[in-house]
């Protein structure tokens, strides 16, 4: 996005524990691509990386709500490593950083109340108990409070922070997991969620877009920016988690068993309940992890939505890519996802 979207860039470095092949296909073009292979946990490495740097856009993060990760490992590459990163730009005098932070720093909470359309100025109570969300809230504090610190060289550091809700688009492996379970079953995905409990999904194309939009106004609106937080919204439905999913897997052959959850909450919550328990008294032999456990279901049995135009009141943000669009990219991913 940033090569397609930003005339000015001179060198785009990405930094990161993996690698991924494609990269190597973006050095081909003008802009110089620097692929840096590094922890974010390691303060050295990442000041070496940030020197010179006009923006640094920290998106590393260790998403985990599965139980693969210990609460120290999430701790020490969410929180701490965003403390690296902060520290680096001081050092090294870079003034402008951009954090990817996540809905889960609002909700849904461990109560279950509803986050219904809200915007980053609604109430809600913010009760986190998961290592995750804590992880993120953390490192988000940290973010905002740098914000007006000296860097080296005497002027102030302008951070911000994006809240994505959840994200789809090509490489969600968790769609991908659904499909191939679907596939598994019959071409049939199970209702387990109701249809009423609305799930905020933002397309990854306008998540990219916005965090482009906001590294290049962050210099011109120092003053309004700095210190804000942003959620990253775009014009997907508002839908249950797998009603949602639905509008890509239904047009992969998959269909959606029941107008009802077919099982009962309290079943649902044993069962995931279960799973947590196996985790627990497996863990010294194997890692279990599946998709379903408490605080899963909780997230996707509690509506959690977003309905704010603060973004493009403060940096003229709009979604670059229609519903449609990210509708139909995401399909086609999803289909050749599998060959
Ligand atoms: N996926 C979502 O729905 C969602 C929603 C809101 C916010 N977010 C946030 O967006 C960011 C990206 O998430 P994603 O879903 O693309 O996850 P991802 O796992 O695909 O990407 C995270 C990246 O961070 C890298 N990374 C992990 N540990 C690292 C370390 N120690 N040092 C350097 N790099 C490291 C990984 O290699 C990976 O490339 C995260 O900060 C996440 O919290 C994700
Ligand atoms: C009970 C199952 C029946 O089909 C469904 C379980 C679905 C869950 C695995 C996902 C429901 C909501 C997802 C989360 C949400 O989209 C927001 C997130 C914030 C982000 O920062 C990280 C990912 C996630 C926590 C995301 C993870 C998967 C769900 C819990």
């Amino acid at each position: 996005m940033l090569l397609e979207q930003e005339p000015r860039l001179r060198e785009l470095r990405v930094f990161d524990l993996h690698l991924s092949s494609w990269l190597e296909e973006l050095k081909t073009g003008p802009v110089q691509v620097t692929p840096i292979q590094g922890d974010v946990t390691q303060a050295h490495q990442v000041a070496a990386a940030v020197s010179g740097a006009h923006v640094v856009i920290h998106t590393a993060g260790l998403v985990d709500v599965f139980g693969r990760a210990s609460p120290e490992t999430i701790y020490k590459v969410n929180v701490q490593g965003t403390q690296n990163v902060i520290e680096a730009c001081v050092q090294t005098g870079t003034r402008f950083l951009v954090y990817t932070s996540s809905m889960e720093v609002v909700g849904p909470n461990v109560k279950g109340q509803p986050f219904y359309r809200g915007n980053e100025d609604t109430p809600y109570e913010a009760l986190h108990k998961h290592p995750y969300p804590q992880s993120k809230a953390q490192a988000e504090r940290l973010v905002l409070q740098a914000n007006g610190r000296k860097v080296q060289g005497g002027l102030p550091l302008v951070t911000c922070a994006l809240r994505p809700t959840g994200i789809y688009g090509e490489g969600h492996q968790i769609m991908r997991d659904f499909y191939l379970q679907g596939l598994r079953l019959g071409s049939r995905l199970f209702r387990a969620i109701p249809a009423s409990v609305e799930h905020g999904r933002v397309y990854v194309g306008n998540v990219a877009w916005m965090h482009v939009l906001v590294a290049r106004e962050l210099e011109p609106r120092a003053e309004l920016m700095g210190g804000q937080v942003y959620f990253c919204y775009d014009k997907s439905p508002y839908k249950s988690y797998e009603d949602f999913n639905m509008e890509f897997l239904g047009p992969c052959g998959l269909r959606l068993v029941g107008t009802r959850p077919l099982l009962p909450y309290w079943l649902l919550m044993l069962l995931a309940t279960l799973n947590a328990l196996l985790q627990w008294l497996l863990r010294p032999l194997l890692l279990y992890a599946p998709l379903l456990n408490p605080y899963t279901l909780a997230i996707a049995n509690t509506t959690f939505t977003v309905s704010t135009n603060k973004a493009q009141r403060h940096f003229g943000y709009e979604p670059l890519f229609s519903w449609e669009d990210s509708r139909t990219r995401t399909i086609l991913w999803v289909q050749g996802s599998t060959q």
